[in-house]
């Protein structure tokens, strides 16, 4: 039976997106040169601001000595996860490696069949926990009635991206579980989070979840908070971006590819606060580390127009950190 309008029209875009893709590339096949063979490309696919390694199965062509190829994959696939499960992906670099087993290991026992609503983090680490979670629901792991609650647009991308079905906090449901990533943690759990913008509604989802479970590579564990990360994105409201208050330096975050500052997927402004030289860490040497960063943490939100820090104190209850060697690490916070 032919293929309806429709169909035939989706089709060629998918063709047309699928070439634009390759023409990227170079061809890692050597008998491409001299006759048509079969092989693959290895393309980048941006999505949702992060890039991702696909390999594209194609057949190259010789003319007029130059090397063509088209796409193998002539299927419907308009996901990132139809696409790479069409291909192989190639090895990853350890950090990556890292935050994938960070990903899969949080995914594979945090997210069971019988929840209902799991809120999906931001970052490129979760970018991992969603190929999993849908790899699982297509296998049947995972059922199709579990929803997913983004932390962000990137995350509400990632989620359709894949099939996935999105949720909202507006359906009132408590979420079962979140899994996120963050900049820095330390050996409490105490999170800094935001190096990716979306801090406020990481915060609130989180907030709502039974569970928050954090994930990440070797680099974000810290005996203290502030060892590997110098500073706290703090979400403001755009006419309150100098916070003359806080000491040390708050830097109003640039854009990389537009003229002026970042704008949250909440219209506000994210003020990078560099702390270390600031004085606002109150208490004496017997103040623990998360007594001190509840009181920062106190003292910014009072700051009129601050919309949210940061800061995750008390939150977090898991962690998984991929290791350069392979294997996962588990940190459980102590409870307060
Ligand atoms: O807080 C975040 C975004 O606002 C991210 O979770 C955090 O920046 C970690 O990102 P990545 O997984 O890319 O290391």
């Amino acid at each position: 039976m032919g293929l309806g309008l429709g169909a035939r029209l989706a089709r060629l875009a998918h063709l047309a997106r699928l070439a634009r893709l390759a023409r990227r590339v170079r061809p890692h096949c050597p008998r491409a040169r001299r006759h048509p063979s079969v092989g693959s490309v290895l393309v980048y696919h941006h999505t949702s601001g992060v890039q991702l390694p696909v390999t594209l199965p194609v057949t190259f062509h010789t003319r007029s000595g130059w090397t063509e190829f088209t796409p193998r994959f002539y299927g419907q696939p308009s996901t990132l996860s139809r696409i790479m499960s069409s291909g192989t992906a190639q090895p990853l670099s350890p950090v990556e490696a890292a935050k994938r087993d960070a990903a899969y290991a949080a995914i594979d026992r945090h997210v069971r069949p019988d929840m209902q609503m799991v809120g999906i983090g931001s970052g490129s680490t979760i970018v991992y926990g969603v190929q999993r979670i849908a790899a699982k629901t297509q296998a049947g792991d995972l059922g199709p009635h579990i929803k997913y609650v983004p932390t962000s647009f990137q995350a509400k991308k990632l989620i359709t991206q894949h099939g996935l079905p999105l949720g909202s906090l507006d359906e009132g449901l408590r979420l079962d579980v979140t899994i996120d990533g963050c900049d820095e943690a330390d050996e409490e759990l105490t999170l800094i989070k935001g190096g990716g913008g979306c801090l406020a509604q990481e915060k609130v989802v989180a907030h709502f979840s039974r569970e928050f479970v954090v994930i990440a590579d070797y680099r974000k564990r810290s005996p203290r908070l502030g060892t590997a990360w110098a500073y706290v994105p703090i979400e403001v409201l755009p006419l309150a971006y100098v916070p003359e208050r806080l000491g040390g330096s708050a830097v109003l975050r640039m854009a990389q590819a537009k003229a002026g500052p970042v704008v949250t997927d909440n219209s506000n402004f994210i003020l990078d606060w560099h702390f270390r030289d600031s004085k606002v860490f109150e208490g004496g040497p017997e103040t623990t580390d998360r007594v001190k960063w509840s009181l920062v943490n106190q003292q910014l939100l009072a700051i009129p127009g601050l919309v949210e820090t940061g800061i995750f104190i008390n939150m977090a209850r898991q962690a998984y950190f991929g290791q350069a060697d392979g294997s996962v690490q588990e940190l459980a916070a102590k409870p307060v």
